[in-house]
């Protein structure tokens, strides 16, 4: 329901809408700094709440309420892979001894905090016997018919925000630093969207011809690719590759970002070069052992299609409709790209822009 085809399809009113609200933000706020990430964490939030409750959980201009909930979500993504004592001795497993669960506790409710008055005013709605035009019905209208409880329903909110806006944020951020210190490469980009686009507003039907802004994209998620390592995946059986045994009950990790640095698959592998994905047939759904930004298998990502489809109009609209500067007349050749790994491949300097409208 949230990520089939016709589910997109049914979103992309919604998603331009939110797209919109980014843009005019943008356009009152020429000729100052604006911290990339937060504007587009904001506008993603947005269109998951809005999908989910119908209902906008941050403000554009209230930069530390979106702060404290990016904060929020990120430490609790930290703490679920940070190695607890209570996995290998099971015995104190009630005592919580490094705080790990209290802390992602106090953040899950601050996140519930957003979504708790919705569910209950929704239920009382239920209760009474309200009724609301199945074409009108949200995702928490077909949670609570199916009698989901507010703890399940708040869970399932956390790992939908967790896993669909850092990614699509982080992949942006990285796409828009490459972009500037590249800038002939912005200029094809840019070239490309005049051709073919009619007007600023990009439609999902111009999305396939957009060829070289696809491959900036397949690019940045090559060489900055968000998952670096995958969700650690158990071998059910023992067995044997490229002659090394994996044990029965072994924990198998994939390196993504070797992978995809690999000097005997990528050549130039620490460079930026969207020509290499021309002409190609290299495609990041999971058949292409190259290139797995999106996992694969059966644990692959649900949400590409949709962050995809975030990437694409996100970044088609900064481009076309903006030049953008840093922030003091920086050099925008001498960006400072270092790369901080964690869960997600953050950019350790985040990337902030002046924006001023393209005539
Ligand atoms: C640039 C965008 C994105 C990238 C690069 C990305 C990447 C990934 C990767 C690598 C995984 C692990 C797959 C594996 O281990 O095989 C994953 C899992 C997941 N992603 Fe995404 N993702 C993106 C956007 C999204 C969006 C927009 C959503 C939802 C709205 C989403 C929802 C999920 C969920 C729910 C999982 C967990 C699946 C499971 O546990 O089986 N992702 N993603």
């Amino acid at each position: 329901m949230l990520f089939s085809a016709k589910a997109i399809e049914a979103q992309s009113n919604l998603r331009n809408e939110k797209l919109a609200h980014m843009l005019d933000f943008l356009n009152n706020t020429q000729g100052k700094v604006v911290k990339i990430e937060e504007l587009i964490f904001t506008t993603l939030i947005n269109t998951l709440s809005n999908i989910l409750f119908r209902k906008d959980f941050l403000d554009l201009n209230d930069d530390k309420t979106a702060h404290r909930l990016k904060f929020g979500l990120l430490k609790i993504l930290e703490n679920s892979v940070t190695p607890n004592v209570s996995d290998f001795f099971p015995i104190i497993g009630g005592l919580d001894l490094q705080g790990l669960r209290k802390d992602s506790l106090n953040h899950l409710d601050e996140l519930s905090s957003f979504s708790e008055a919705i569910v209950k005013e929704r239920r009382a709605q239920m209760a009474k016997k309200v009724v609301v035009a199945d074409h009108e019905k949200d995702f928490l209208d077909r949670l609570l018919e199916n009698k989901f409880t507010t703890a399940q329903i708040n869970i399932l909110v956390l790992e939908l925000f967790i896993a669909g806006t850092d990614t699509v944020v982080t992949t942006i951020e990285w796409a828009m630093a490459e972009l500037l210190k590249n800038k002939e490469i912005r200029c094809i980009v840019q070239g490309e969207l005049t051709r073919e686009l009619k007007s600023n507003d990009v439609k999902k039907s111009d999305l396939s011809k957009l060829t070289y802004l696809n491959a900036c994209i397949k690019e940045t998620l090559r060489l900055h690719p968000v998952v670096p390592v995958l969700i650690p995946r158990r071998a059910i059986e023992a067995c044997e590759i490229l002659n090394y045994t994996i044990p029965q009950n072994a924990q198998v990790w994939v390196n993504v970002w070797a992978i995809s640095h690999d000097p005997k698959v990528w050549e130039d592998p620490n460079t930026f070069k969207p020509e290499r994905f021309i002409g190609s047939n290299i495609d990041f759904t999971g058949h292409d052992y190259e290139f797995i930004p999106f996992g694969g298998g059966r644990r692959m990502c649900p949400g590409l299609p949709s962050g995809v489809m975030s990437l694409q109009t996100m970044l088609a609209s900064l481009i076309l409709g903006y030049d953008w500067s840093l922030p003091n007349g920086e050099d925008p050749t001498k960006l400072d790209m270092t790369e901080k790994f964690g869960v997600t491949l953050q950019k350790e300097k985040p990337l902030k822009l002046i924006f001023n409208r393209r005539q």
